[in-house]
């Protein structure tokens, strides 16, 4: 993937780092609530300029690395680089290279979607006109130009979902970090968002996403980390993890040990022609014949 992204932001020079240093680094991550070892000393290293995507099954601990290494959440231990800056010791370096679109994102609902891109554009320093500029042409390229001056509130889910990208690439990040990003989209706004994403990694920026659809993680990115049970159980190029299998889909069900779970013995009752009944009118036409 093309390296070296003119950022058009005012002289950051490209990718913002050295050269060769990745764009997520994370060493002896933890993190456990109560009983419950969420994430378990993970070490992993994301590099720049690719379109990674985050799997694992339900409960894997992938919204909790995320929000860790996004510096919303603090670790009971391990430590988190991004572009070479500390997320803990360095977070201002550290926050104006990272988009992020969070899992239940909050938003100002007051706002109408222009007005809060003109807040977070100015909360991240861009003068005024820079703001408006960028914010007219995301608003245009996701389709939202129409509802602009709706209230965030009175917005779709997918609406929502849009509106929360734009706010985290409008300062043109090095690295965005996206929590389901195509939960409870359309198929339309989908593309939509994924020809933006394409576009913005081809410049050499680097996209995290986490998600449970593997056709769509097989058909945009080109490195994977596989989670399960708060661990890292593959990383690497696609090709590398997906190995011999016929889809991602087939290797991730193989890496996190649920192929051939098939033993649905226990819902015996579910479905058929109503057996389950135990009162014997269950499934009956009464006797009225
Ligand atoms: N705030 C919390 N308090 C208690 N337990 C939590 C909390 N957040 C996460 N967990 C637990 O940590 C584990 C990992 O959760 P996490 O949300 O990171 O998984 P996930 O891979 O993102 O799951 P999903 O795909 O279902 O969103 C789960 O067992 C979850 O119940």
């Amino acid at each position: 993937m093309a390296q070296g992204r003119a950022t058009g932001d005012g002289g950051r020079d490209a990718g913002g780092a050295a050269q060769g240093t990745p764009a997520v680094r994370v060493e002896g991550l933890w993190k456990r609530f109560g009983d419950q070892i969420a994430v378990s000393g993970i070490d992993l290293v994301l590099p720049a300029g690719r379109f990674i995507g985050l799997v694992g099954p339900n409960g894997a601990g992938k919204t909790t690395t995320l929000s860790m290494v996004t510096g919303l959440l603090r670790p009971d231990q391990g430590r988190v680089e991004i572009a070479g800056h500390d997320v803990w010791r360095d977070p201002v370096a550290v926050k104006s290279r990272i988009g992020v679109l969070p899992e239940g994102l909050r938003l100002f609902e007051r706002l109408s979607g222009r007005e809060l891109l003109a807040y977070s554009g100015r909360l991240r320093g861009l003068p005024g006109d820079e703001v408006d500029k960028r914010a007219t042409q995301l608003l245009d390229v996701l389709d939202l130009a129409g509802a602009q001056h709706k209230l965030v509130v009175d917005y779709s889910t997918g609406m929502r979902k849009k509106i929360g990208l734009a706010a985290a690439l409008l300062h043109n990040p090095e690295v965005l970090f996206l929590d389901e990003p195509f939960e409870g989209v359309d198929p339309v706004s989908a593309q939509t968002i994924r020809g933006v994403l394409e576009r913005y990694t081809a410049s050499g920026a680097t996209v995290v996403f986490s998600s449970h659809v593997m056709e769509l993680v097989e058909s945009l990115c080109d490195w994977v980390a596989v989670m399960a049970d708060g661990r890292i159980r593959a990383r690497g190029p696609l090709a590398e993890v997906r190995g011999d299998a016929a889809s991602l889909q087939e290797a991730f069900l193989e890496l996190v040990g649920a192929r051939g779970r098939t033993d649905h013995a226990s819902l015996d009752w579910l479905g058929g022609t109503g057996t389950g009944a135990t009162d014997g009118t269950h499934g009956t036409d009464g006797g009225a014949r």
